[in-house]
This record gives C-alpha cells, structure tokens and sequence, in this order.
C-alpha cells in the first residue's frame, strides 16, 4: 500500500508559519489552534483587545517560546529542533520588555549596534567602524542621528521607541517584529513614527513584518495583512483590504464599532453606546 504523507517543509517564502498551536499555562489557554502564515514581503498587524494573546504570538514568532502543542516553524525553521542563537540574529525584535532591559547609562547608539551582536547593554570597548556606520544611518532613517550620544535613560517614550526600531534592524533581519511600537507616544510622534514604517513597509527590501496594535489608528499606510485576535482565538486572518471590516473587528473587540479608512490608514469609533461599565467596586 502506498502511503500518502504530507510534506511539512515550509515553503522558501515561508517566514512565520504556525499550525494548530496552542499555548497552555495551567488552566489557562492563551493561543488556541492557531494557524498562520506570513510569507516574504508580507507586511501584518497583529490587532486584538487587552489579554488577547498579541504579545504571546509575537514570542513564538521570535522562537523565544515554543508552543505547548502544535509545530511552529519560523524562518523555515522547527521550533524546538534549531538552534536558538542561529536563529535569533535573522529576526528583529522591539518590545517593551526588551526596553526595560537597556541600562539606563547605555549610549543610544550603542543601544542600536549591540544587536549585532546580540547583547543589549555594553558588551565592547569598540564595535567595528562599519557596524557603527549602519547605526548611524539607521538612527538617521528614525530621525534620532542628534540622539546617537545621548544616554538611553534621558530619552522621551517617543525617542526610545524609535532607538528600538533602529535596533530592530541593525542585523538586518529577515523578519521585523515590533510590539505596539506606537503606544505612549503623542500624536506627532506617532504620525512621524508611522511615516517612517510605511517608508519601511514600500521598500522592496524591507524585511517581513509583524506589528502588534490595539488601535487601527497605529497600523501604518502600506501594511498588507491583518490577524485580528480575540481571547487566544483567530477572528479573522488575511489581506487587510477583505479583512479588516466593521463587522470582523467588531466581532474582535466585542463591541459594536464604526470603521473609516482612508489611503491605508484606519479610524475606528463605537457605533452606538459602549456596553455599560461597572461601577468601581462593584461586582
Ligand atoms: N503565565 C501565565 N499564566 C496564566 N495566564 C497568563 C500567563 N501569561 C499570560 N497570561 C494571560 O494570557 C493572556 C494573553 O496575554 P498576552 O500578554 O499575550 O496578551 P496581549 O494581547 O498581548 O495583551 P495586552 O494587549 O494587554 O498587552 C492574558 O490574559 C494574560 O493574563
């Protein structure tokens, strides 16, 4: 009898391909069967409401966890059967968590050209000339060369989030991760942030990328896909045109909402009044 496998190679476009996988702490499911798959060029908003699972799909993604079930293989690689520190250089990662990280006395661009080598704080006396360079220059494409001298505990939220962005992209990764890169910052901060994302996201060259949000108004001009996340669940997956509609990111929040979009930037509103909130201290 001839058996029928399939073949569970990922494709050589295959960035981020997750079948099934689930996330379990304690009784807890945090991710619940999810299956997704971003590809070379493709450019994702991860949206979804407080405790949704965002930020715990953006920790497989960067292999940093591995799935309680289910096969996740990200850059054409098995979680669980590769190597860690070979995979971790091809992917960038900016998160609040790895801000926190960052000593407060770091210079900014050191802060960037230590992610060549996969440190965050000080971990040479000199870092290669060419290293510096691109540094620079990345600093230059954020906006924040005049910052590169600066310590990293006298930057604003705003400053800070874009020396991670640099960072981010200092090994010139395969596949781009940003957790809520945008929160905490002002309105001219965000519209100068999202600019530069969206000069970033037109770039034939420019790495795969996974931008985790709450709000629509934070997804960049140019982005091409969206996983919409609700409690550890997929509400809807696909090209952001089709996908984000009134009634998916509806669904998403729980709550009746009014969508507007306009040249791939996104407002969102509630259409009616918002489910009544309890009283501090009741129950
Ligand atoms: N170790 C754990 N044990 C139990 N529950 C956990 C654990 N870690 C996270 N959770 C829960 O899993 C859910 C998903 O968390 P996650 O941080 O991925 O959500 P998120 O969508 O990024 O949320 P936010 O938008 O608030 O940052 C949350 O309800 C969180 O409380």
């Amino acid at each position: 009898m001839t058996r029928v496998t399939m073949s569970i190679r990922p494709l050589p476009t295959s960035v981020v391909h997750l079948l099934d996988v689930t996330v379990r702490r304690g009784t807890s499911v945090l991710l619940d069967r999810i299956a997704w798959h971003v590809q070379t060029g493709e450019h994702w908003i991860v949206l979804g409401p407080n405790g949704a699972g965002k930020t715990t799909l953006l920790q497989i993604a960067s292999g940093n966890l591995h799935p309680t079930s289910g096969r996740a293989h990200v850059l054409g690689e098995r979680l669980g059967a590769v190597n860690l520190a070979e995979l971790r250089p091809r992917i960038g990662l900016s998160s609040a968590a790895l801000a926190g990280r960052v000593p407060a006395t770091e210079r900014v661009a050191d802060v960037v050209v230590s992610a060549g080598y996969g440190v965050v704080g000080r971990w040479r006396e000199a870092y290669d000339p060419v290293d510096l360079q691109r540094a620079g220059e990345l600093l230059d494409a954020m906006g924040i060369r005049r910052l590169a001298d600066r310590s990293w505990g006298t930057l604003s939220e705003g400053e800070r989030k874009r020396a991670l962005a640099a960072r981010a992209l200092m090994t010139d990764p395969e596949l781009l991760l940003l957790d809520e890169p945008a929160a905490g910052l002002d309105l001219g901060g965000r519209e100068d942030l999202l600019y530069r994302l969206t000069t970033l996201a037109r770039d034939p060259a420019s790495p795969a990328t996974v931008l985790v949000t709450h709000h629509v108004e934070e997804i960049p001009a140019g982005f091409t896909h969206v996983l919409l996340l609700r409690a550890g669940r997929v509400v809807a997956a696909g090209p952001i045109g089709a996908t984000l509609t009134e009634e998916a990111l509806s669904r998403t929040f729980g709550l009746r909402l009014a969508l507007s979009a306009d040249g791939g930037r996104y407002w969102a509103r509630a259409a009616g009044a918002p489910p009544a909130v309890p009283a501090a201290g009741g129950r």
